[in-house]
């Protein structure tokens, strides 16, 4: 089967650390493809962001009809249910995707971002999922999402004290990465801390393989059916059905 991997934000390097940590996962059968999205911001950290990386987004789905199935790798899950309704294909969010997997492992779980403001956003997915008998707190960094890419930054010692905190004070079981720019961190945190840590690309990816697998496609029944045929005037992601 074949997943195509979209990065909304614009940042190249952060779509190679992505789709890295995806084909570490993916099955010997599955061929990851990986898109940055044309337009948007170069790091998603807010609402504005987030609506500004839907359109790119749409047209990394058009301009790939025949994947099997889509992630979203960005923590806010943004345009999910749009793409849903653009593509019959499975459409998974990384966010909802990584919540999920630690709702198995663990009774409770905390979620670990990077700034205060997609911290309030996160709570608000975590409540929209109907996660909030599983999520004992989302916490963040404080620190950019480009500066994961930065070693001066120090994310990685800091996103570790954090997850140190998250064991200490939350009685959580199971660790969240908040950002998909912290998908190579998974390995180097969960073998320092001895808790199940999951990165929500690579969540995305084997929920994506067993949906697939099960034969299930996105319902196009109700609010998911495919968009009306209409012209989107000044946009070029006009939806024009088969
Ligand atoms: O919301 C965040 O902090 C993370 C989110 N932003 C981004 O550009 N990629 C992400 O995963």
């Amino acid at each position: 089967m074949r997943i195509r991997l979209i990065n909304p934000n614009t940042t190249e390097t952060m779509t190679e650390t992505i789709a890295d940590a995806a084909r570490l996962v993916a099955a010997p059968t599955t061929r990851i493809e990986a898109s940055t999205s044309k337009s948007g911001a170069a790091s998603i950290e807010g609402h504005y962001d987030e609506a500004m990386s839907i359109i790119g987004l749409i047209e990394a789905i058009r301009d790939d009809p025949d994947a099997d199935a889509y992630v979203i790798a960005c923590f806010g899950d943004p345009g999910l249910l749009a793409a849903r309704e653009f593509t019959a294909a499975p459409v998974l969010g990384i966010a909802e995707a990584a919540m999920h997997a630690a709702s198995f492992v663990a009774t409770g779980f905390s979620v670990v971002t990077t700034l205060e403001r997609t911290r309030i956003i996160a709570e608000h997915l975590v409540r929209n999922y109907g996660m909030t008998q599983h999520c004992r707190r989302v916490r963040a960094v404080d620190i950019p999402v480009l500066a994961l890419e930065d070693p001066s930054s120090m994310a990685r010692a800091r996103i570790l004290a954090e997850c140190e905190a998250a064991i200490a004070e939350d009685s959580s079981g199971a660790i969240v990465l908040g950002c998909a720019g912290m998908a190579d961190l998974t390995r180097y945190i969960q073998d320092r801390l001895q808790i199940p840590v999951i990165d929500g690309v690579a969540a995305a990816v084997k929920f994506a393989e067993a949906l697939v697998g099960l034969g299930l496609k996105t319902s196009k029944r109700g609010d998911l059916a495919f968009p009306l045929p209409k012209v989107y005037r000044g946009l070029t992601a006009d939806y024009a059905p088969e």
